[in-house]
Order: structure tokens, then C-alpha cells, then sequence
């Protein structure tokens, strides 16, 4: 809990100067004012969680976090739960979609087993911080104690802090669970107010019979658990999962020593509204990717004011969404300090209005 308090104290205001030097600059280069569009937005926003005026191309980590849920009991996935565990191991051996575009962003995986349902083999690359065997069905109580979320988001903030002390300066949000867009509809409903109906989604691509029991899960878990949306911790603890804990636990680390998170999908997004509920100014270090097939992504990412810089029907999670925007970021980054100015190519500036 210490951690969690320290951390949290610690999330520094956004440096407003270096943002405002960035758009300057922008606005100084060899293109019609604003013509870069959001990009230009992008990079400003970077540099005012940063504070670096002339932001460098960052050192990039992806954290995944992996957890079982015990809501997968009642047929809420079109995968089995085995799925979890055996996805790890791919991510292992480097075949999943994460893998690829973390690749082609030029980020490092973390892969952390927060509370998959069984033991891992031994493997050099996986980070076992298991805090249980996967969540309860929280259709019958809360998904974890108190104290298991705590630690699910000291788990987060202790990666975090383990990848800046190692000089990365960007992370990408990832997770695989089974069963964890139950969680986060029930999650994006507490803070969004969409009913279970409006939030529920087909997930990883349920029929409607399935969609019809998930609809019924999550109005079932909100009823049974009275999850109190002032109290973050209580919606945790409640109805969501220790890989969505870790990851609101990478936001918090992040933000407290300036380094930004790319959300990913609706997945990381739920564990953003974690975050931004146990501390507002997290938010301010948070940077959205794409808009995810989920129903509930865009109002969920409206709450958090938040833009989607990709719309492209995306629905895997992985951090795959994250980490494309990465490379925006990187593209918008190469623009600020490589483009020439108006001066130093000697073309002319803007006729007055
Ligand atoms: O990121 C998203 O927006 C997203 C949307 C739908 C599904 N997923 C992925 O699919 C899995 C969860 O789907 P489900 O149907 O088991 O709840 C989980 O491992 C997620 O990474 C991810
Ligand atoms: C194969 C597979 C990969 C995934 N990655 C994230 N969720 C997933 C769900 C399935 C089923």
C-alpha cells in the first residue's frame, strides 16, 4: 500500500512550457500552419509529460500482463481458458501478433504472469509475480480482496520502475486473459454509465447466445458486488482482474517519473480508468492508440479524454494497437527535428489573413 500511496503522491504536473515550445516549433517549419494535424498534438502532448522541449525518439517497453478470470466459468469467451496460458507461451517464443508489431515498433517485451490460472514452465523471460491462481466469478462476490489489488497494481508500478531505472522512456499497455472483456465491461459501465447491455461486447467474437449470458454476467456481477465508483480500489478489487490491476499499476509508475503510456485496446483501458481513479493527474500521462471493436471503447476513452489516433476495427489487445501508435509518435517526433524551418530553407511565411 505504501508503494501505491508514494507513487501516486509523486505523478508530477505536465510541463505546459515544453508543449507550447513544441508547437512553436511546429508551427515554424516548412508546411502550412497545423497541416501535421493531430500528429502535431501528439508530440506536443508527449513533450509536456516528458518536459523535454526537443523530445528524442524514446526507448520503448511493452508490458504484458497475464492473468485468468474466474468469470470464464460461464461461457463468456469463444475461447477455452487454456487459451491464456498457452498464449504466454507464444508471446515466449516470440509468434504472436504482439510480438510482430512490438518488433516493428522497436519496443522490448515484458511478459509478467500476474495471476494465470496455473504454473508456468521455467523460462529466462518470463516475470512471475503471480498473486493467485486467475479471480474468482465475481458473479457470486468480488473477483479479489482488497489487498490482492493492491498488489496487483504495486506488481505495475514495481515493472515500471524496474524499465525506466533500465532507460526506457515509453510504455506500451498488453494483456491476455481470457474472459477479460467481461471484466472490463462491467468495469467501463461503473465509470461510462452504459448499462451492462450498451457495454457488453463480443470480445474475442462470441455468437449471441454467448453475448446474452455476458450480458446477464455483468449485470449480475454489478448487483452482487455494488462496486462503489468512487472508490477505484472497490471496482479493482471487485469486478476486475489482476492483469487490468498490473496495468493501471504501469500507468501510475509511468506517470509518477514522467514516462507516458500508450493505453492499447479496451482492455488497457479499463485498467486507465482504474488508474485515473485512484489519481486523477494520471491521466495526463496517458496516450490513446485506437479505437477497439468493443462498444464501450469510445465513450470509456471520452471519460478519460482521450483520442483514438487509429480507427481500423481492431480488436486483438496484445498492446498491438499501442504499439502502432508508437510509431506515429516516432513519425511525429522524426517530423519535429528533422523537418527544415521556413528561415533555414529561406521559403516564405504565411500572407497575413
Ligand atoms: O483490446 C481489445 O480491445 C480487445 C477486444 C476483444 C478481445 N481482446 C482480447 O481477447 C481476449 C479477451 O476476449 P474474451 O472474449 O475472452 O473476453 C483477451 O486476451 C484480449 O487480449 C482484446
Ligand atoms: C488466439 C488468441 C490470441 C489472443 N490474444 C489476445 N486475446 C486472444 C485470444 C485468442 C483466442
Amino acid at each position: 500500500m505504501e508503494l501505491l500511496q508514494q507513487t501516486i503522491r509523486n505523478i508530477p504536473p505536465v510541463a505546459h512550457q515544453a508543449a507550447a515550445a513544441v508547437k512553436r516549433r511546429f508551427d515554424r517549419l516548412t508546411k502550412p500552419q497545423g497541416s501535421l494535424g493531430e500528429l502535431e498534438t501528439l508530440v506536443a502532448n508527449y513533450a509536456g509529460m516528458t518536459g523535454e522541449q526537443m523530445p528524442s525518439i524514446p526507448r520503448k517497453a511493452m508490458v504484458l500482463m497475464a492473468g485468468d478470470h474466474g468469470v470464464a466459468v460461464h461461457g463468456v469467451s469463444a475461447y477455452p481458458q487454456e487459451v491464456t496460458v498457452q498464449m504466454v507461451y507464444n508471446y515466449l517464443s516470440g509468434g504472436a501478433g504482439a510480438n510482430v508489431l512490438a518488433r516493428h515498433a522497436g519496443a522490448d517485451m515484458f511478459i509478467v504472469d500476474v495471476g494465470v490460472r496455473v504454473d508456468l514452465k521455467e523460462h529466462p523471460r518470463i516475470i512471475n509475480r503471480k498473486i493467485a491462481y486467475g479471480t474468482e466469478d465475481f458473479t457470486r462476490g468480488p473477483a479479489m480482496t482488497r489487498e490482492q489489488a493492491v498488489k496487483g497494481l504495486e506488481v505495475g508500478i514495481e515493472i515500471a520502475n524496474m524499465c525506466i531505472d533500465q532507460g526506457y522512456g515509453l510504455f506500451a499497455l498488453a494483456e491476455m486473459g481470457i474472459g477479460n472483456t467481461t471484466a472490463t465491461a462491467a468495469i467501463a459501465s461503473v465509470f461510462t454509465g452504459l448499462s451492462p447491455e450498451q457495454a457488453v461486447g463480443r470480445g474475442s467474437g462470441i455468437g449471441d447466445g454467448r453475448l446474452k449470458i455476458k450480458q446477464q454476467v455483468v449485470q449480475q456481477a454489478l448487483l452482487v458486488n455494488k462496486p462503489n465508483r468512487g472508490d477505484a480500489l472497490d471496482v479493482l478489487s471487485k469486478i476486475g482482474g489482476y492483469d487490468i490491476a498490473g496495468l493501471a499499476g504501469v500507468i501510475l509508475g509511468g506517470a509518477a517519473r514522467r514516462v507516458p503510456t500508450v493505453i492499447d485496446g479496451v482492455i488497457a483501458t479499463g485498467a486507465a480508468l482504474i488508474a485515473a481513479g485512484l489519481a486523477p493527474e494520471a491521466r495526463n500521462y496517458m496516450i490513446g492508440s485506437h479505437l477497439s471493436a468493443e462498444p464501450a471503447h469510445g465513450k470509456m476513452l471520452e471519460v478519460l479524454g482521450l483520442r483514438a489516433v487509429l480507427d481500423m476495427g481492431m480488436r486483438l489487445g496484445e498492446g498491438t494497437g499501442a504499439c502502432l501508435a508508437m510509431t506515429l509518435l516516432d513519425a511525429g517526433i522524426k517530423l519535429l527535428r528533422d523537418m527544415a524551418t521556413f528561415e533555414e530553407a529561406g521559403i516564405a511565411t504565411a500572407e497575413p489573413r
